[in-house]
């Protein structure tokens, strides 16, 4: 059985475009929703004089048996290719190599082509922030921050961040309170760009009792430009929150002298520099619900935060709710 009206999908971030791509494929038609220019969320990058910067997720890993097939069917279009960073890991003042066999994965040429690739010619309304959702006699409807009505549509799939789910979940009380009670933790994120190679062999590093968490030589990811030496660092939660308003040239300075302090070469004054603030960076802990649902009104909500917190979640959380969706159906 199919249905007649649009499926409304609030959010282009993987989770969105997850559930979009297994409705669009079963037949239903869907409008997708974001409050961004662009699609991908936290997978997005920034265009930059130094070429295109992941400042949000680095990379991903694929360890479910779906996931995996389908990072395979992205690498044998393009989308994606693997990173095989020389990593590091800094932990008492030291750094170390840390090699592993872990496969990674990054967006090619840049993370952002993953969600753009799925998004194809799906029908999107970007820099459209939604308000509220609320339902009519029979069918949702949508108001946003323009002033706008959207609808009707025969369901609604609400794939923001768990904070920004909750006031959009608001007409189902419990559905609201459950991603009400999901943190989410933020991180501010700088990338540097050199006009010289800094004379270090480090590519990625794990980093420990610092400001950062993770650093990364951007350059080094498969089909990105090399013109510069660009490198994106991310601080930890902990020093994120203590610095959650501070200005972006004081983040930029502070981050960037400690990342002078365990790189263990000479860094002289980038070419480059700016700072993203991410608020709801990650999930404060990890679930296992898949997808948050009432099938019988036809709404439902997934993310990252509804499962792992990385990408591999959110995009088996989007499959889940488009899986949901499509049993109801039968
Ligand atoms: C700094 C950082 C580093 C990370 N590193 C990694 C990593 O290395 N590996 C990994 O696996 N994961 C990493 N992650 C996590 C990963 O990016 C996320 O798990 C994943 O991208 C989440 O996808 P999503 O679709 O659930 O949400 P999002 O990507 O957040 O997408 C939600 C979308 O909803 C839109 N939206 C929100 N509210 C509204 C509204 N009211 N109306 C319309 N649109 C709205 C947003 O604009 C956004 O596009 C990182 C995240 C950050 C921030
Ligand atoms: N900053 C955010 O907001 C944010 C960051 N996220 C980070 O995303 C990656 C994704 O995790 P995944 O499990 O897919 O990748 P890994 O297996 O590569 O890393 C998992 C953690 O394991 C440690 N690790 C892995 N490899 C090594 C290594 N070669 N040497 C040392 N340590 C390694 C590392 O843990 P610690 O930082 O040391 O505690 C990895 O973090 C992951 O890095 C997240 O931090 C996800 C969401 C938001």
């Amino acid at each position: 059985m199919t249905t007649l009206l649009p499926i409304a999908i609030i959010g282009t971030g993987i989770a969105g475009l997850s559930a979009a791509q297994a409705l669009h494929a079963a037949g239903h038609p869907v409008q997708l929703f974001d409050k961004s220019r662009g699609s991908g969320g936290r997978m997005s990058s920034k265009r930059s004089d130094a070429g295109a910067l992941d400042l949000g997720a680095q990379y991903f890993t694929a360890r479910d048996r779906r996931f995996v097939d389908v990072v395979q069917q992205w690498q044998a279009r393009g989308w994606v290719a693997e990173w095989t960073p020389s990593l590091y890991n800094f932990n008492n003042g030291q750094l170390t190599a840390s090699p592993d066999e872990q496969v990674r994965w990054v967006g090619s040429p840049r993370m952002s082509a993953i969600t753009r690739a799925m998004l194809g010619a799906l029908p999107v309304n970007f820099s459209c922030r939604i308000t509220e959702v609320f339902r009519g006699e029979q069918h949702w409807h949508l108001q946003d921050a323009d002033g706008n009505s959207h609808g009707p549509f025969s369901h609604v799939i609400v794939a923001t961040p768990a904070p920004q789910a909750s006031p959009l979940l608001s007409s189902v009380p419990k559905l609201a309170g459950a991603a009400a009670s999901v943190p989410m933790d933020p991180t501010w994120a700088v990338a540097l760009a050199f006009p010289t190679a800094l004379e270090t062999r480090v590519e990625g590093c794990f980093v420990q009792d610092s400001p950062l968490d993770w650093l990364a030589r951007n350059r080094s990811k498969p089909g990105r430009d090399t013109q510069l030496d660009t490198w994106v660092l991310h601080a930890t939660s902990q020093w994120t929150k203590q610095h959650l308003d501070m200005p972006k040239e004081a983040v930029t300075e502070h981050l960037l002298g400690a990342f002078a302090e365990l790189i263990g070469c000479a860094v002289p004054a980038p070419a480059l520099s700016l700072a993203h603030r991410w608020l709801y960076a990650r999930p404060a802990s990890a679930h296992q619900w898949g997808v948050l649902a009432d099938s019988d009104l036809g709404i439902y909500a997934c993310g990252d935060w509804c499962l792992s917190g990385r990408v591999e979640g959110a995009w088996l959380s989007g499959q889940e709710a488009a899986r949901r969706l499509l049993e109801h159906l039968q």
